[in-house]
């Protein structure tokens, strides 16, 4: 791969995005590397001097490692010798350059895009699922768990981000197509439209599943308008939109669809009982659940529409990812494969060999109930995970695990309190990727919260001791959530990834060793 100074040029002026130049070299000569981290550069580079933590010697650094060009919002004597590409936006301009540079992977692969505040992960690997199902070993899928650009199991690694920087963006799509994928399905996080990750990009299909008040706070979105807005440029950008009918914000969701997308290739779904608010609008599926139980899921998905029908997905779905929201997030995936050409006799295999890691991940334990280890982490998803539950297991007593995250999404301590009042026997507080906050005055402020006649609190920050009083303290019957952490191997401490089994691993352990006592 490689892109020429002039093309660089080129293509800032297109997008309005250059200020002014200062050339050193031949502007045809070809850099070979593109970077953002000066530990990452080798050989003549193109390098972007951009964030918050930015400091000049980074791009020392880089001109010492072989980087010829430097794109920043302003100049840099570090930078003096190498030529210089000042920019309006750096992320902006960075997005431009990086797809330029992998050659534009984007447009040889189809790509699926969801963004929610939840069901991100569970409606893109269930759409995988589908599409592996008819074409196997060719679908690539980028996630907040895990990237898959290729077959071969070297290929799939775990992610730092939900949807990466556009630089390593443009990168993994390159070596997605080069690997012979032709699908990719991914997660578009609202922080990757504020960020620019994904700036210049359409997509095939972009989905809006729903949004609740999340992500909102100094290191993420100023407001939830913030919040809103960022997550509705997906639906701007893409040729072909899904939206759930039943989301919160549906008329702004609508709008930002209609604004660039006809309604005919606008779809619409909801569950049967819904009722629009509003009649200009059509829904074009309706999913109705059959029968939910604890080991399987089965709904019925009701094309509406002739532009639905001619989908040919509808008919009788099972999930063994049990939760009544999973037929929601099912049935954007359904749609999703329907419209990357996939019918529902692919479908329906496809879809129901679906498990995730960290997702409703349950251990039956003699004498001590059932364990669930789930991802929920804030009011909405936990709500949905614990009404689930508390309908299922009949009213039963349930112990919540769980902790927040500190340096972020402090809305989610308050709304654990509310939700633990709304649902919880015991609540046993705990650690949860505390940062550099406390993790202690982190479990204050969601006790204070909590209606202590309604719920008995423990604080217990050592989490696997948590875990471990939580499950001892349980009887046959009773249900022990383990939240918000899912299937995450470690815990982030003071900028460092602590290594962590994993809360299925610390469940299976506590319970191996109730076995044989
Ligand atoms: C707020 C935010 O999005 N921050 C991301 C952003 O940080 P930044 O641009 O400010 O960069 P920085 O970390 O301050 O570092 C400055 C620059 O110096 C460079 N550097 C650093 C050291 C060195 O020796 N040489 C060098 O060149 C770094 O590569 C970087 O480019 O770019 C970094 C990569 O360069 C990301 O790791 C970082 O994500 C942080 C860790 C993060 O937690 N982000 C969260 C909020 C996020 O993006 N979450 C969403 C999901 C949530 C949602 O649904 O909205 C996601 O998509 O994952
Ligand atoms: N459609 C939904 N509505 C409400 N809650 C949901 C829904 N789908 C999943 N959940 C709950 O939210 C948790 C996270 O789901 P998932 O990982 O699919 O969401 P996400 O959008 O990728 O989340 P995040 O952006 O926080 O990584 C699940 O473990 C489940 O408890």
């Amino acid at each position: 791969m490689a892109l020429s100074l002039h093309a660089c040029i080129l293509l800032l002026k297109e997008h309005h995005l250059l200020k002014s130049s200062a050339v050193q070299s031949d502007v045809d000569t070809d850099m070979t590397g593109i970077a953002y981290d000066s530990r990452k550069v080798s050989g003549p580079t193109l390098f972007f001097c951009k964030g918050n933590h930015f400091r000049p010697i980074y791009l020392s650094m880089a001109k010492d490692n072989g980087a010829t060009t430097y794109v920043a919002e302003k100049p840099y004597v570090e930078g003096n010798g190498m030529n210089a590409l000042i920019v309006v936006n750096i992320t902006k301009a960075m997005a431009i350059l990086a797809a330029a540079f992998y050659d534009f992977p984007q447009d040889d692969l189809f790509v699926i895009a969801f963004t929610g505040t939840k069901g991100k992960t569970t409606s893109a690997y269930f759409t995988r699922g589908i599409l592996e199902e008819a074409h196997p070993k060719h679908v690539a899928l980028f996630s907040t768990i895990d990237r898959i650009v290729g077959p071969n199991p070297d290929q799939r690694f775990k992610s730092d981000l939900t949807t990466p920087e556009s630089v390593d963006l443009f990168h993994d799509m390159r070596a997605a197509v080069d690997n012979g994928m032709t699908h990719l399905v991914m997660e578009v996080s609202s922080q990757a439209y504020l960020r620019n990750r994904v700036f210049g990009l359409s997509f095939d299909v972009g989905f809006f599943l729903n949004i609740t008040p999340d992500h909102i706070g100094p290191n993420e979105h100023p407001t939830f308008a913030n919040y809103l807005h960022n997550k509705l440029q997906l639906v701007v950008n893409s040729r072909q939109v899904v939206l759930n009918a039943e989301t919160e914000h549906f008329d702004e969701v609508y709008a930002a669809a209609t604004t660039t997308t006809y309604p005919d290739s606008i779809y619409l779904y909801a569950s049967t009982n819904f009722k629009p608010q509003r009649d200009d609008i059509e829904i074009d599926f309706r999913f109705d659940s059959q029968t939910l139980n604890t080991t399987y899921s089965q709904f019925q998905l009701i094309p509406v529409t002739d532009k639905a029908a001619a989908l040919n997905v509808g008919g009788q779905y099972q999930l063994s990812l049990i939760g009544d929201f999973n037929e929601s997030n099912a049935t954007a995936a359904i749609i999703g494969a329907g419209l990357a050409g996939v019918d529902g006799a692919k479908a329906m295999p496809g879809i129901r060999q679906v498990t995730i890691p960290g997702r409703m991940e349950h251990l039956a334990i003699p004498g001590h109930g059932t364990v669930y280890v789930d991802y929920a982490h804030n009011y909405g998803g936990m709500k949905a995970l614990l009404h689930f539950l508390k309908a299922e297991y009949h009213d039963p007593r349930m112990a919540v695990v769980v902790g927040s995250p500190g340096d972020k999404g402090v809305s989610r301590r308050p709304g654990f309190s509310k939700v633990l009042n709304e649902y919880a026997t015991t609540a046993y507080l705990t650690t949860d990727d505390p940062g550099f906050e406390d993790p202690a005055k982190i479990a204050a402020e969601i006790d204070a919260g909590i209606d202590h006649d309604q719920v008995q609190v423990e604080t217990i920050l050592d989490r696997r001791e948590a875990i471990q009083t939580a499950i001892e303290a349980s009887r046959d019957g009773d249900v022990v959530v383990v939240a918000a952490k899912g299937a995450d191997p470690y815990q982030k401490v003071r900028g460092i990834d602590t290594p962590w089994p994993t809360d299925m691993a610390v469940v299976k352990e506590v319970a191996a060793n109730l076995a044989q006592a």
